[in-house]
């Protein structure tokens, strides 16, 4: 025994190390040894240990039944101090003779805990599990590289995916245009965000989530009540999308551009020039301000910059400002909600620029605009919205406007005619088309472009001009422009009778200058001589009509009375 109880003493910091709590007792049940964790366990002082007999120290100890029976007894559970331990005793022997006992104690109440921490993750992961399994939502976990982790089954129903096609994927190849790795990335949470997956669209939450306070990842939901629902709902939306797509075409194709560039006949440098820059700038959103005299072709420059542009298939909305009585201007240009004003359509009406919603609006004679009616447009142009009149509920759009004038506009701005904030909104790209006088190469092109037009229509009757007429057409001061050609041509072509080719006696008589024999008359009454065939020849080419040959001609109805009157051509 002496060796036994020597050798635990002298190796009393082997003892101390061991992790379980260890008492010693002698035959006697004296408390040869203890270490400092039972003490800790029984919580008394070790001089109130040391050999004492053991049922004082620790009045439930089994360890003199121990040494009684020899017995050993392997893990037996039970309570000290309100520790829960696990406990083992064996009788001491040397030399073959029973010497004492030992008890070692293990204090499993920490692992308790652990286990049912444990247990409660476990019991928390079954509930998220089912959660995943039974949400009718589409809920998806990703980690920080946007690799997923979790899915639940109605989303993996919804893309007909298994477990093994999902888990561990980046996410970007399992479901189109997510942003869930972006979200995993940096942070920032994004909510009720509109979303297209697979030709369905659905609202989608992404938010991130955090471990020990790092983000860890982050966890989306698309929501979709039930999926049958969700199919209601996106059959509507498809069905409502698609009525949309018909109606725009439709309107685009009742509002359609007319003239491609390749319809802009010249060969003049300047023009070429001018017809490059449009092409180049038809792709952009830059609002287009085109300057020139009346029937330059101004409009058609307009049409071909639409048809040009990826706005080609939407609508191309044209507005001559001057035609437009002043107060309905606003309605035209705006809209107005049902029951705005007395006379107002009972449903309401959709004005020009939301018709022209993604696509251009052409805004012909803009130096004719209100000055009220300017700041309106300006709005539009700085905000990008619109308000019908009678509401209160503006509405975004998204339209090009090209805008044209014959007038000097920046003059108009000095005079505070025109805004100033408008002019410089409109004029991002400024064309300027100049007149025809100053492209007298054209004049023949184009005469010819509208012969081969007119033969198109009748049978290809006429060959070509004389060069009487060429002469008179290239001498001609064209202040109508191409518009003034285009009619003097075709009038030449109508009134044309077995001739191939335009003579100068189907031009108009005011073109004719040379054909004017000199009689030696003083110079005021050759030009009343010539006044008188003027008048004579409009008036027989606009069929009597008054107000047209005083248009034509640039005078008043009431000069043009006192003419006729003067020449006796009433
Ligand atoms: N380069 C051209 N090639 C062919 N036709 C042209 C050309 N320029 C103008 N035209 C024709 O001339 C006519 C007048 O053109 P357009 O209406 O575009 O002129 P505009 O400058 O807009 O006139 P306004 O200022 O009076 O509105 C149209 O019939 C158009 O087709």
């Amino acid at each position: 025994m002496n060796n036994f109880f020597s050798c635990v003493l002298e190796n009393q910091n082997v003892f101390e190390e061991i992790t379980n709590a260890i008492i010693l007792v002698d035959h006697e049940g004296r408390v040869k040894n203890i270490n400092e964790r039972a003490i800790q366990l029984l919580n008394i002082p070790i001089e109130q240990a040391i050999d004492k007999p053991i049922l004082e120290v620790y009045a439930e100890s089994k360890l003199m039944d121990t040494f009684k029976t020899l017995t050993v007894d392997h893990d037996v559970s039970i309570v000290i101090n309100g520790r829960h331990c696990i406990t083992s005793r064996i009788p001491v022997f040397e030399g073959g003779k029973p010497v004492g006992a030992i008890a070692i104690f293990d204090d499993v109440t920490k692992y308790e805990a652990l286990n049912e921490k444990l247990k409660a993750d476990q019991s928390e992961m079954v509930i998220l599990k089912s959660i995943l399994e039974l949400a009718y939502d589409g809920i998806l976990v990703v980690d920080l590289n946007g690799n997923i982790t979790m899915i639940s089954n109605a989303y993996k129903r919804f893309l007909g995916l298994e477990d093994d096609e999902v888990i561990g994927k980046h996410v970007t190849q399992v479901i189109p245009n997510t942003r869930m790795h972006i979200v995993a990335k940096t942070g920032v949470p994004e909510i009720n965000d509109f979303q297209e997956i697979r030709g369905d669209y659905m609202v989608a939450t992404r938010i991130p989530y955090y471990v020990d306070g790092k983000q860890a990842g982050a966890i989306g939901k698309v929501i979709f009540r039930n999926v049958s629902e969700l199919h209601n709902i996106n059959k509507k939306y498809t069905k409502i999308e698609q009525e949309l797509r018909n109606l725009r075409s439709e309107i685009s194709s009742i509002h359609k551009a007319k003239y491609t560039f390749e319809q802009i006949i010249t060969s003049n440098d300047q023009m070429n020039k001018l017809k490059h820059q449009a092409k180049k700038i038809a792709y952009t959103k830059s609002n287009v301000l085109i300057q020139g005299e009346s029937g330059t072709g101004k409009e058609l420059f307009a049409h071909a910059i639409h048809q040009e542009s990826n706005r080609h298939d939407m609508p191309f909305i044209s507005v001559n400002c001057a035609a437009i009585p002043e107060q309905l201007l606003e309605s035209e240009l705006f809209g107005y909600e049902k029951g705005a004003f007395t006379g107002a359509d009972k449903n309401g009406r959709i004005g020009k620029f939301e018709l022209a919603d993604l696509g251009t609006i052409f805004l012909d004679e803009i130096g004719d605009m209100p000055l009220q009616m300017q700041a309106k447009i300006l709005r539009v142009l700085q905000e990008g919205e619109v308000e019908r009149v009678g509401s209160n509920r503006p509405k975004q759009i998204d339209v090009r406007v090209i805008a044209a004038t014959n007038r000097n506009l920046l003059e108009m701005v000095e005079a505070k005619q025109f805004r100033e904030d408008l002019y410089y909104r409109l004029n991002v790209i400024n064309l300027k088309i100049p007149p025809l006088r100053d492209r007298k190469e054209d004049v023949m092109l184009l005469s010819k472009h509208f012969i081969d037009q007119l033969n198109q229509q009748d049978h290809g009757k006429v060959r070509g001009i004389s060069e009487k007429a060429q002469f008179l057409l290239s001498h001609y001061q064209w202040q109508g422009n191409i518009r003034e050609l285009r009619n003097i041509i075709e009038r030449a072509y109508n009134i044309m009778e077995g001739d191939d080719f335009i003579q100068p006696y189907h031009l108009p008589a005011f073109m004719k200058t040379t054909e004017l024999d000199y009689t030696g008359e003083p110079l005021k009454h050759m030009m009343e001589i010539y006044e008188k065939k003027l008048l004579l020849e409009r008036l027989i080419y606009f069929k009597g009509n008054k107000t047209k040959t005083a248009g034509d001609l640039g005078i008043s109805r009431m000069a043009l009375h006192t003419k006729l009157e003067k020449y006796d051509l009433r």
